[in-house]
């Protein structure tokens, strides 16, 4: 099981059982600290919304009516400019997210379990940081997610 950092296990000889040591803090327990996963991400986002998207307008569009398979298009062209290189989420967020975050880049700030849509927050909270995901559906279209913090 994974420790958390800086926790080892030890063994006590008076009383025959391991125990867990926390080699910077000195801290002895009888009980493993749990890994506690991190409570808040921040991420950034680039949406491509479609006709079926739960709010099928933006900034940009009044009516979107391109199709699921034509935002997925769109998307996996950003997605490979910013794998390349080529252009930096935050700049293809600006100018072309569908959601009104463009207007910071794409930046949602903050956020806890329980706030975002659940793919967006699962994929999110699976991100390392700096890390990019794969496109992913929510009910407001298709999203290509970075995880800044
Ligand atoms: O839900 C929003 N915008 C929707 C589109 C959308 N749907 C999302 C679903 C998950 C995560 C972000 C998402 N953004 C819209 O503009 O139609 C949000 C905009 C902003 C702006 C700043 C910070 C948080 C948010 S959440």
């Amino acid at each position: 099981m994974e420790l958390q950092a800086n926790w080892v296990m030890r063994h006590s000889r008076t009383y025959n059982k391991d125990y867990y040591f926390n080699t910077v803090t000195k801290e002895s327990r009888w009980d493993a600290p749990q890994v506690t996963e991190h409570e808040r991400v921040r991420a950034s986002h680039l949406l491509v919304k479609h006709k079926d998207s739960r709010r099928p307008s933006s900034w940009k569009e009044e009516n979107i009516t391109r199709t699921k398979e034509e935002a997925l298009e769109i998307l996996k062209e950003f997605q490979r400019k910013i794998e390349d290189g080529e252009e930096t989420l935050s700049a293809l967020a600006t100018n072309h997210s569908d959601c009104s975050s463009a207007k910071r880049g794409g930046d949602l700030g903050h956020f806890e379990r329980g706030q975002m849509q659940k793919p967006f927050e699962d994929t999110a909270f699976g991100l390392k940081v700096g890390e990019l995901s794969q496109p992913i559906w929510t009910d407001s279209g298709v999203h290509l997610i970075l995880r800044t913090e």
